[in-house]
C-alpha cells in the first residue's frame, strides 16, 4: 500500500520537452509572418525551428520534469524568457516547438490581476476561478471563508477587483491558488508586491503545499528562490544556462552576471578626496576583479588627500555590500585608535580584518568619511572597490562561518 502511494506521489506532474517559442521584434513583420505561417501550416509545412529576419527565440529548447514535492526556481535577467515559459505552461500561449504535459489541477499566479474579471467583486472572482479549476459551487462555498480569511480581505471582498491595490490582488490570487489544492502551482514574481506579513504567510503555505505539489517559481529574489526551490534553471536570452538540483550553484552563476564596477560619489563637501584604494592579496586579479580565498585576511590600502584646513584625522566607515547591495558587514572605524596621522595633507593607511568568512561571491565596498568626532559627513562614496571571495562550495548565504563539530560524552 505504502509502495503504491510512493509511486503515485512520484509521478511526473509536469513534463516539458524541447520547448521553444519565438517572437518578432517588429509588430508589422510579426503579423505578416503570422499570415504566412497560417498558409504554410495549412500546406503542412512547419518551419518552426528556423528564425526569419527580426525574429528571436524567447524560449529555446527547454526541457525538464517535475514531480510532487519538487519546486523549480526559474531565474535570469529581465527578458530572459521566464514569463514566456510560464505562460506556455499555463496554456496562455502556444509554443513553436516542443511539448508540455501536465497532470492534475493547475493553480497559477502569473500576472497581477490576470485571471480576475476586474468589474466583478473579489467574492464573484473566487467562484469564477474555482469553477475554472473544476470545483462545484458547494465545494467553493465550503472553501470561501478560508480563502477570504487567508487573503485578509474580509472588509473588501464585495468590492470590484479593479479597485484593489496590487497587494490585495496578489493576496486574493494566492489565496485562491493555494486553497484550491493544486497539483501544479505556477508562481511568477507577484509575491514581490505583497507586504512582509503576507510573504511570510505565503512561505508557510508553500511549505505545506509542497509535499503534494509540483511548483514552478519565478523570482528575482534569490533569498526567496533558495528558501523555496529544490531545483533551479538559469535562463539567458531564452537559453538554459544552468539547470539542476544545485540551487546554490545556479544562484551563484546568476550573481556573477551582475557585477558592476561603477564608483558613485553620493556626497562630497570638497574637503577630502580618495586618491586610491587597493585590495592587497596575493596579486591575483581575474577580469579586473581582485580575488581572495575564503578565510584569507582582508587587507585594504587607502590613500586620501585632505584640504589644508583639515588637520585632524577623519573617521572612516568602511561598509561591505553583497551582490544584492545588502549591507552585510561594517569594519570597525578608527575612532578609538590614535595611530593614524595626517602627513603632508594626506592620510595613508591599511585596514586589516583577519580570517574573512564571507561566503563565495562578489562584494563591493562603500566608504563614509566623517569629520573627526564622527558626526559631520565629508565624503560618501559607493562601490569604491569590488572583490571576489573564492571557495569551492556554492553557498549563497552571506557568511560561511568556520565551525567545529565534536562528539560529546
Ligand atoms: N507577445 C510578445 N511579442 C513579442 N515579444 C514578446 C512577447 N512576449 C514577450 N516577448 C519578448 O520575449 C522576451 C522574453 O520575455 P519574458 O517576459 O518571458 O522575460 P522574463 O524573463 O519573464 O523577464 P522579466 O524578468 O523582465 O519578467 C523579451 O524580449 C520580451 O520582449
Amino acid at each position: 500500500m505504502n509502495e503504491h502511494k510512493d509511486r503515485e506521489n512520484n509521478e511526473v506532474l509536469v513534463r516539458v520537452e524541447g520547448l521553444s517559442k519565438k517572437f518578432c521584434k517588429d509588430l508589422k513583420t510579426g503579423l505578416w509572418y503570422g499570415v504566412q505561417d497560417l498558409f504554410s501550416n495549412m500546406r503542412g509545412n512547419t518551419h518552426e525551428r528556423l528564425l526569419r529576419p527580426k525574429e528571436f527565440w524567447a524560449v529555446k529548447d527547454v526541457s525538464f520534469e517535475l514531480r510532487r514535492g519538487e519546486c523549480l526556481g526559474l531565474i535570469g535577467h529581465n527578458g530572459a524568457g521566464k514569463s514566456t515559459l510560464l505562460k506556455i505552461l499555463n496554456g496562455l500561449i502556444n509554443p513553436d516547438a516542443g511539448k508540455v504535459t501536465i497532470r492534475g489541477r493547475v493553480g497559477a499566479l502569473i500576472e497581477l490581476g490576470a485571471g480576475f474579471n476586474p468589474i466583478l467583486s473579489g467574492r464573484e472572482n473566487i467562484y469564477n476561478n474555482g469553477a475554472i479549476l473544476g470545483f462545484s459551487r458547494q465545494e467553493i462555498d465550503a472553501k470561501l471563508e478560508t480563502i477570504i480569511a487567508f487573503a485578509e480581505l474580509e472588509e473588501f471582498i464585495d468590492m470590484p477587483v479593479q479597485h484593489y491595490s496590487s497587494g490585495m490582488k496578489v493576496r486574493l490570487g494566492f489565496a485562491v491558488a493555494a486553497q484550491m489544492q493544486p497539483d501544479v502551482l505556477i508562481i511568477d514574481e507577484v509575491l514581490a508586491v505583497g507586504d512582509l506579513g503576507f510573504v511570510l504567510k505565503c512561505f508557510n503555505t508553500i511549505d505545506q503545499l509542497l509535499p503534494n505539489t509540483a511548483m514552478v517559481f519565478v523570482s528575482h529574489s534569490m533569498p526567496m528562490v533558495s528558501r523555496i526551490c529544490n531545483q533551479i534553471m538559469l535562463m539567458d536570452h531564452g537559453n538554459v544556462e544552468y539547470q539542476g538540483a544545485d540551487v546554490g550553484k545556479g544562484i551563484d552563476l546568476y550573481y556573477t552576471r551582475f557585477a558592476s564596477n561603477e564608483t558613485n560619489v553620493v556626497y562630497d563637501d570638497g574637503s577630502v578626496e580618495l586618491k586610491s584604494v587597493k585590495l592587497i592579496s596575493n596579486d591575483c586579479v581575474v577580469n579586473d576583479l581582485p580575488q581572495l580565498n575564503w578565510g584569507d585576511d582582508l587587507k585594504l590600502e587607502f590613500n586620501f588627500e585632505l584640504k589644508e584646513h583639515i588637520i585632524d584625522v577623519p573617521v572612516f566607515n568602511i561598509i561591505l555590500f553583497d551582490k544584492e547591495q545588502r549591507p552585510v558587514a561594517v569594519l570597525e572605524n578608527n575612532m578609538k585608535t590614535s595611530v593614524l596621522k595626517v602627513k603632508n595633507r594626506t592620510v595613508n593607511f591599511r585596514v586589516n580584518h583577519n580570517d574573512l568568512q564571507l561566503s563565495k561571491g562578489i562584494y563591493s565596498i562603500n566608504i563614509i568619511v566623517l569629520k573627526s568626532g564622527g558626526k559631520e559627513p565629508m565624503l560618501r562614496m559607493n562601490n569604491i572597490l569590488n572583490f571576489q571571495v573564492v571557495h569551492d562550495s556554492d553557498i549563497w548565504q552571506p557568511f560561511l562561518l568556520k565551525t567545529e563539530y565534536k562528539n560529546y560524552v
